[in-house]
């Protein structure tokens, strides 16, 4: 038997970078979570400590902050095929650069004023390799959506512990955690988003699985350079209260809002004739 080193990478995690972009008395703020990690042949620190091919992580920092003020910081994607070209082309041992960008949203209230907007996170992972090839994810998370009728779930199997009821119109809620695969296209969050959210909104639900691949589907339908994409959706269950004690009918209009458990429906939806992925990525 022998041991041997298996997958690896490093990098600076989390890197809060704010950018103010001034234009006289009109600012504009950008406001990422940037995280680097490199892999390819660093054998040598993990089995001996020679450090000859590690780029520190406190560089890989400095370069973000840097690259922000050398750069500007356009879209999440752009700014992580800056970073992860850069990695690749000036530190040969670095086979492969991956970024993972979380993006906040803040709402213009005066000309240099800001409310942050809390609805929802739009993501990126973007990986590039030292071949030149590279892979975008754009993503969405924390964005809550309901619909409070047009959703019924019955027909499921029932056994000996089986309790729930038969759903002719109950309230639909989720939390959209979504990431697609670009073959172009690469800043067409905003017409995603709206894809997603339209196929919530117009769909007539039988279960939110059904639901889950008609927000995919409509994704592909709407947007050619999309080539893939994977949704995540908690199924936040609202429960109707019973009344009746207190002589009180409840049509369908006082709700306990469930917070666990919660069901968890996860799926992909895929062209059948995607290129395949460069490498694996998780939501
Ligand atoms: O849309 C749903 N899908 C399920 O799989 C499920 N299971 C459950 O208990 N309620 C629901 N609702």
């Amino acid at each position: 038997m022998a041991i041997v080193l298996g997958p690896n990478r490093y990098g600076k995690a989390e890197n809060r970078l704010v950018r103010v972009t001034r234009d006289g008395d009109r600012h504009v703020l950008t406001d990422l979570n940037v995280s680097v990690a490199l892999s390819g042949d660093l054998a040598a620190t993990h089995l001996t400590g020679d450090n000859a091919g590690v780029l520190p992580t406190d560089t890989m920092k400095n370069t973000v902050y840097a690259f922000a003020r050398e750069h500007g910081v356009t879209t999440p994607e752009e700014f992580g095929l800056l970073l992860g070209r850069h990695f690749v082309s000036t530190q040969p041992q670095v086979a492969h650069a991956r970024i993972r960008l979380e993006s906040f949203g803040w709402e213009r209230i005066g000309p240099h004023s800001f409310r942050r907007a809390g609805d929802f996170v739009r993501t990126a992972t973007v990986d590039v390799a030292a071949s030149g090839e590279v892979q975008v994810v754009s993503g969405i998370s924390d964005l809550t959506l309901m619909n409070t009728t047009d959703s019924e779930f019955h027909g499921f199997p029932r056994d000996r512990y089986t309790t729930l009821s038969e759903a002719t119109d109950r309230i639909l809620a989720t939390v959209v955690n979504a990431s697609w695969r670009h073959t172009s296209d690469i800043s067409a969050f905003e017409e995603v988003k709206n894809s997603l959210v339209n196929a919530f909104v117009t769909t007539y639900s039988y279960s939110l699985q059904q639901t889950l691949y008609a927000m995919g589907k409509r994704v592909l339908a709407d947007h050619d350079g999309v080539a893939e994409i994977r949704l995540a959706l908690p199924n936040k269950h609202h429960y109707l209260v019973d009344l009746s004690p207190f002589d009180l009918e409840n049509p369908g209009e006082v709700f306990i809002a469930g917070d666990r458990p919660y069901g968890l429906i996860e799926g992909t939806v895929t062209r059948d004739d995607a290129p395949p992925a460069l490498v694996e990525w998780y939501l």
